[in-house]
């Protein structure tokens, strides 16, 4: 797999920002665990981590449709989404973690004073309680999330709030994340974007289509940038 594809001559950001599932937090196990509560209590068949893991950056009703397949068009949606979110709220951190190598460029990064924050698609209620489970996570700048402004991702307007919030112009940042809404948010907010690849990512051909600024193997590869 391709390693840190530049457009451009290594550039030193003023901030980082990063998106949450599958960027800075291993998430999928406990929503996975979610997820086959609610297949269990409809009888379902529960499924394995391989594919609770594909959709595990892109919120409730993708894990849904994963798990009740063909069977997701007739069922009561906003009943099962809340089942399935409240599941998960009961056990936010149980086995999540920080994905390997996050943790020491997060430490880089304050020990520069470089500015680092947080926007997911996650809502508030659920992020709130999830940062704050993680001590690695404590010295973010800003934490937005998909329902902090009246838009999410792929809308470059949360990473704009983000960049005002932090005093940087959206050009001197770079957002990463595992998944297209965020490389095409980052675009659109006119901030450098690199994909996450140790996330939750589709396979190679689709993530090179996104057409990332780079596309890390590790988060180590922050290192160059900072
Ligand atoms: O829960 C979601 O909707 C996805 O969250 P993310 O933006 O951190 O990947």
């Amino acid at each position: 797999m391709a390693s840190s594809q530049s457009t451009s001559p290594t550039i030193e950001y003023d901030a980082f920002l990063f998106d949450l599932d599958g960027t800075l937090l291993d998430t999928a196990d406990d929503l996975g665990a979610a997820l086959n509560t609610v297949l269990r209590s409809q009888q379902l068949d529960t499924v394995s981590r391989e594919v609770y893991r594909a959709a595990a950056s892109n919120g409730a009703a993708a894990l849904l449709e994963v798990g009740f397949k063909d069977k997701w068009g007739e069922q009561p949606q906003a009943q099962l989404v809340k089942q399935l979110i409240d599941a998960y709220a009961a056990n936010i951190a149980k086995h999540t973690t920080c994905f390997a190598g996050i943790e020491p460029l997060l430490i880089e990064l304050e020990r520069k004073n470089i500015k680092w924050g947080i926007m997911t698609n996650k809502p508030g209620f659920l992020t709130a309680p999830l940062v704050a489970a993680i001590p690695a996570l404590k010295n973010a700048c800003v934490v937005i999330s998909g329902d902090t402004l009246a838009e999410a991702k792929p809308s470059p307007l949360p990473l704009l709030h983000c960049a005002k919030l932090m005093g940087v112009t959206p050009n001197r940042c770079l957002y990463i994340g595992d998944a297209l809404r965020d490389i095409q948010a980052g675009k659109a907010a006119g901030m450098h974007t690199a994909t996450a690849l140790w996330g939750y990512v589709p396979n190679l051909t689709e993530v090179l289509s996104w057409q990332a600024d780079f596309n890390w193997q590790s988060p180590i590869e922050g290192f160059n940038h900072i």
